[in-house]
């Protein structure tokens, strides 16, 4: 073994007492309970939903307080305390309000701080004291450790513990002091976040998404088809670009690029105005929440035609230059019969209604006009020098793969692709074959590739990225193809249909994950293979829980624009040392209501899997890294301090 890292090691561990405490400390955190992860997928920018989820523990946290506080408090007192653990700036002010003197005021704050200090204990039982020292607000670390490990057996020290928390009190520092236990008591709940994808599009928040992410303790990020299109766009490519842009006109979503990412739309909006007039189908999607003037809304529509057509033109290239995309199909502005307004695509003749062709020249359909080049050169510099984007879509990448395995499990979006006879199936790639993990390992290392060298908008890794939004093979769409035109254009709703990858009923079977758990290197009789991507229809009785629980899909929509397909606002996954439990959210109105009703829009829990026996640091992934540490330790020990 090379003794220059044991060198290096012995700088950190100077003496040997170092080295056995570290050992000690390490064996101890083995044998602790396994901390609780936490999945949730398809986010589609809906903040305040995730938020809730995250700040509940997808009930967690009300479960913990009922566990310890079901014989003291009542069902009344055990929601008021779990939404102060939620939401503690808003729920303190609403409770304030409540008092008409100080002292009742000061009892409530002494009351709360005890029954918070009464939680963490129970709430930190797995982690070591290191540990949660780390999940305390900074500032009172000293006090809170006091009042933790106090201790009422020599009365002496109850007059200690009472004037702590009158201290406090006085000097106005309760309130503070609440708030910071509060967002311990979250973190102590969840160890660990996986995001399983589609954290991008449709709903109006995803950046804000983006920084809570950022300051999240611990987590990992399987991309979704929508999270790529994104970082394609920051890598170079501009048809991913004219995607991002398109889907946010769709959605009203349009301050996304312009206020949040301070990207300039002026140059799209002088085009659009130009060519482009009111048209039904491109229309912005209306919220509940914004009203949009007549004025904007046109804008929008304009907008939103002038970028969808600039994504046609910009496909056709592509489609041609990478014959192995097996695209041909898509090359939908150059199947029109311009004459008789007509398209012949599968075989199938349409009539076209609601065109907006202004800008296509029918005898080379597919040719940007030279300002809807400048337009998307302008953009695309704009979308690669906004340090906004950059930190986000620099995180997106460091956190982020196509899939992962973890504990035992396969985290992925999408899919694996299938064949009808359930084989993996193959995509050739510049001569050489991909199936399986191979292809998605490929189809990595090219979004990879892209994004450090994003001044290359036409190579192949940008292409790839491409692929990976819309492409028959993608692990992440899934379908044969993406029928935009066709929905903007055609009538006929046959020809809307997306058809599914075999994958996505092949996954009913248990054989079939079995053996996706073996390509991926997994124990099928331990993993799961963890999917987000397709809305569960719980409205048809769709059962998210597959294949003899092999296959978990927690894609239950907290995108509002499908709750009336799903019937539900989400589905989450909790695995924690007893074992795997699916949380079904119903549908999350507002914070508001949360914290004056101390309502939980949460409901039904079902379990997956039931360990036999308490699942302990020692078998995770994070058990595995430490062994290896303590074994590195145990040769340093060797090597620099036993003669
Ligand atoms: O409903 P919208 O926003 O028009 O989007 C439809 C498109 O979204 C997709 O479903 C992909 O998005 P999802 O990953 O959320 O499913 C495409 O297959 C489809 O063409
Ligand atoms: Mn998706």
């Amino acid at each position: 073994m090379d003794t220059k890292y044991l060198d290096l090691l012995a700088e950190k561990y100077d003496c040997e007492e170092k080295v056995v405490t570290e050992i000690v400390n390490l064996e101890a955190i083995l044998n602790l309970p396994k901390g609780t992860e936490h999945f949730v997928s398809d986010l589609h920018g809906e903040y305040h939903a995730f938020q809730h989820v995250l700040r509940n523990g997808s009930g967690k946290v009300k479960e913990k307080i009922t566990d310890i506080f079901k014989d003291r408090l009542t069902d009344q007192e055990i929601d008021d305390f779990a939404t102060l653990v939620y939401y503690p700036e808003e729920k303190i002010k609403l409770m304030k309000n409540k008092f008409s003197s100080k002292n009742e005021l000061h009892e409530w704050y002494q009351e709360t701080i005890c029954n918070m200090i009464t939680l963490i204990p129970y709430a930190s039982s797995k982690y070591t004291r290191s540990k949660l020292r780390k999940a305390l607000p900074e500032q009172f670390v000293y006090v809170i450790e006091e009042l933790l490990y106090k201790s009422d057996k020599y009365s002496n020290k109850k007059s200690y513990y009472e004037m702590i928390l009158q201290q406090i009190i006085t000097l106005g520092q309760s309130e503070k002091l609440i708030t910071g236990l509060a967002y311990t008591i979250q973190r102590l709940i969840v160890d660990h976040l996986h995001v399983v994808g589609d954290i991008y599009d449709r709903g109006p928040d995803p950046d804000k998404i983006m920084d809570t992410l950022i300051n999240y303790h611990s987590l990992d990020i399987q991309w979704g088809n929508h999270d790529v299109l994104w970082l394609g766009a920051f890598a170079g490519s501009k048809v991913c670009l004219a995607n991002i842009i398109r889907i946010c006109a769709r959605y009203d979503n349009l301050d996304i690029i312009e206020d949040v990412y301070g990207i300039n739309l002026r140059p799209l909006l002088t085009l659009a105005e130009k060519y482009y007039d009111d048209n039904a189908p491109f229309r912005p999607k209306e919220h509940k929440d914004k009203l949009l003037s007549d004025h904007e809304s046109l804008q929008i529509t304009k907008i939103h035609q002038a970028i969808a057509m600039i994504q046609f033109k910009l496909e056709s290239p592509i489609i041609k230059r990478r014959d192995f995309f097996n695209m041909s199909e898509r090359l939908v502005l150059e199947k029109v019969d311009y004459e008789n307004n007509e398209i012949t695509i599968y075989g199938n003749t349409y009539s076209l209604k609601n065109t907006c062709f202004a800008t296509i020249d029918p005898a080379d359909p597919a040719r940007l006009l030279e300002e809807e080049e400048e337009v998307m050169n302008k953009l695309l510099l704009s979308v690669q020098h906004s340090e906004k984007l950059a930190r986000h879509m620099k995180f997106l990448m460091k956190k982020g793969n196509l899939y992962l395995r973890y504990n035992g499990n396969l985290l992925i979006h999408g899919c694996i692709p299938l064949n009808e006879d359930g084989e993996m199936e193959q995509m050739v790639i510049e001569g050489e074959t991909y199936k399986g993990r191979a292809l998605l390992d490929q189809f990595e290392h090219y979004l990879q590739y892209s994004f450090s060298h994003r001044d290359r908008t036409d190579d192949l890794a940008t292409d790839m990225v491409w692929y990976l939004w819309t492409g028959e093979y993608s692990s992440l769409f899934g379908k044969r193809a993406m029928t935009t035109f066709e929905r903007y254009f055609i009538d006929d709703k046959a020809s809307h249909k997306e058809k599914k990858n075999p994958y996505y009923y092949l996954r009913e079977d248990e054989a079939v994950c079995r053996k996706l758990l073996e390509e991926f290197e997994l124990d099928p009789d331990q993993g799961h293979i963890i999917n987000g991507h397709t809305p569960v229809k719980e409205i048809e009785g769709e059962n998210p829980i597959k294949a003899n629980s092999k296959m978990i899909v927690i894609d239950g929509g907290f995108s509002k624009a499908y709750q009336s397909t799903t019937g539900i606002a989400g589905y989450t996954l909790l695995y924690n040392s007893f074992g795997m439990q699916l949380v079904a959210h119903q549908h999350f109105n507002s914070k508001e209501q949360v914290i004056n009703n101390g309502a939980d829009v949460l409901s039904v829990r079902r379990v997956v899997d039931k360990e036999l026996e308490r699942k302990k640091v020692r078998e995770t992934n994070v058990g595995k890294e430490l062994l290896e540490e303590i074994e590195m330790l145990k040769r340093l020990m060797e090597y620099r301090y036993m003669d």
